[in-house]
């Protein structure tokens, strides 16, 4: 099982990088072998001889860049170096990386782009602070504009590494190569996009051991949360695996219940039962056969069910209308103190009313799912919610906010906890941009919880699952296809 990857923000790699030089380790050894790191994916991107362009910035990022620049010239490449500031501006460990080239410097405005083989972006790395201006941004309008190859140095230049945005404008690079540990900008999109295929080097610093204290962001990774998928074991009866109870839309609007039914029951809930209003009664009997069907006429006819203790995962939202009668249906399935799932019309019922969320949900495992669009009509006049640039940021606020685990969806989807633990997706496919895909992620979400698996955890597991369910069928899917693609991936991810 693959080990779990932190993702350190800007500041904890400067003190990853500190400690490693109190340690011992000078940092201009650490900007060499940065440097080599560089030249050597260089290399493998193109031969000897070839002409190689590195445009180097005022900082550490720069000095990278004529670290590299040196060797490469070393190792028979014809490398001009671009510097988009003064020479005299360079301070510590950069200057002494520029006086080891001996090579040509030209300013941006006169270097060769288009005529490059190789161009190496060592503009700006994690010191990024502000939007891109001056000869920096004409560095990377030239950059874009020269349609070469572009190998980034550790981030491409103008992409924020803590929340993954533009900071005006950015390098579109095919590689990059970063530094002890991959960041949250090079998962959260659009920074995912403008790194291409991204490596990390090791050059000795240890980025994986953040302080007990700090917010700490991860991959999604099987090794966060395997251990605690729901097993089975031979004497398991199925009231011991839960039972999940999914509330269906009106007679016309079924189909979302039933998906998110069947996924729940293949993720291994004990049981499943579809709460329908009356006038869909006949079409949820049509469609259903292992998942059972109650009748619940409003929020009175959910209370009443919800007598019986053994329904303990309860998924609301999707097809319920964006009305009073479902914040109703939520406030009877919050004072149930269940596991709950909300999602779709349980969140857009709420636009405007997010102060009925505040601090709501701690008493009972919850997780939110909303898309983007979702999320800003819930929070709407919620500021404090909306503006950070970071949809990391803006997920951990929710979760704060609300006391639910916040599944912010999107090919980068965020999952986190009202504690600060984060988490960012990313073996998500186009192809679940289909309709019902949301719908069959609340049942395994919700189906894991039935299982007691802690709502974090199965918010993590279910987005994975979810995601590689897609990916294994690929073109065609469609939601249907979700719930029967879900046993192979728990076959491989059990044994
Ligand atoms: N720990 C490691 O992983 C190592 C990283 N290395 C490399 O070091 C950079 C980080 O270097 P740093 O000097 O902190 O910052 P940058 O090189 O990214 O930025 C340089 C300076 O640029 C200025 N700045 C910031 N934003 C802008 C902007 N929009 N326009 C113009 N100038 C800007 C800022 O200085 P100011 O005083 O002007 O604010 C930055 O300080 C890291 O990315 C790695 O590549 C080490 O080489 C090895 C260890
Ligand atoms: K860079």
């Amino acid at each position: 099982m693959t080990r779990v990857e932190l993702l350190p923000t800007a500041q904890q790699m400067r003190e990853a990088d500190a400690a490693a030089i109190a340690a011992g380790t000078p940092g201009f050894v650490l900007m060499t072998r940065a440097g080599e790191a560089v030249a050597s994916v260089a290399e493998s991107m193109v031969t000897p001889g070839a002409q190689v362009l590195v445009v180097a910035g005022p900082g550490n990022n720069g000095g990278d860049g004529f670290v590299a620049a040196r060797i490469l010239q070393d190792r028979e490449y014809r490398v001009i170096l671009a510097l988009a500031t003064a020479r005299d501006r360079l301070r510590g460990d950069a200057a002494k990386a520029a006086e080891g080239w001996v090579g040509e410097v030209t300013p941006v405005q006169a270097a060769p782009f288009e005529s490059a083989d190789l161009i190496v972006d060592a503009l700006f790395g994690t010191g990024l602070g502000r939007d891109l201006a001056g000869d920096a941004r004409l560095a990377i309008e030239r950059i874009n504009a020269s349609g070469r190859p572009v190998l980034a140095v550790d981030l491409p230049s103008g992409i924020d590494s803590d929340s993954g945005e533009v900071r005006g404008l950015a390098v579109l690079a095919d590689r990059t190569v970063t530094f002890a540990a991959r960041k949250p900008g090079h998962l959260l999109l659009p920074g995912r996009r403008f790194s291409g295929l991204v490596e990390v080097a090791d050059i000795g610093i240890d980025a994986q051991a953040p302080g007990a204290d700090r917010i700490a962001t991860f991959a999604n990774r099987p090794a966060l949360w395997s251990g605690a998928l729901p097993r089975p074991h031979l004497g398991s009866h199925k009231y011991e695996r839960g039972h999940t109870l999914v509330l269906s839309g009106g007679a016309t609007r079924t189909g979302a219940a039933r998906l998110a039914a069947r996924a729940a029951l293949r993720i291994g809930s004990g049981l499943v039962t579809v709460a329908s209003p009356p006038e869909a009664i006949g079409v949820n009997a049509a469609h259903l056969t292992a998942v059972m069907l109650r009748g619940c006429e409003g929020p009175e006819g959910l209370h009443a069910i919800l007598q019986d203790q053994r329904f303990n995962a309860l998924v609301l939202g999707p097809a319920l209308g964006v009305h009073a009668a479902t914040r109703a249906m939520v406030a009877v399935a919050t004072l149930a103190r269940r596991s709950l799932l909300l999602d779709a019309d349980a969140l857009t019922s709420f636009e405007g009313l997010a102060s009925e969320m505040h601090q709501a949900f701690h008493h009972a495992p919850t997780v939110l799912t909303p898309h983007d669009g979702e999320f800003n009509r819930l929070f709407k006049g919620h500021p404090d919610l909306l503006d950070p640039p970071s949809k990391l940021e803006r997920a951990r606020r929710a979760a704060a906010y609300t006391g639910a685990v916040l599944v912010l969806k999107g090919m980068d989807t965020v999952i986190a906890a009202p504690d600060g633990r984060a988490v960012i997706n990313e073996n998500g496919t186009p192809y679940l941009a289909t309709a019902g895909s949301g719908d069959t992620l609340c049942g395994i979400i919700a189906g894991l919880m039935a299982q007691h698996m802690p709502a974090f955890e199965a918010a993590c597991a279910g987005v994975w699952i979810h995601a590689a369910a897609g990916a294994s069928f690929g073109p065609g899917l469609i939601s249907e296809d979700l719930a029967d693609l879900i046993p192979n991936v728990l076959s491989d991810l059990l044994n």
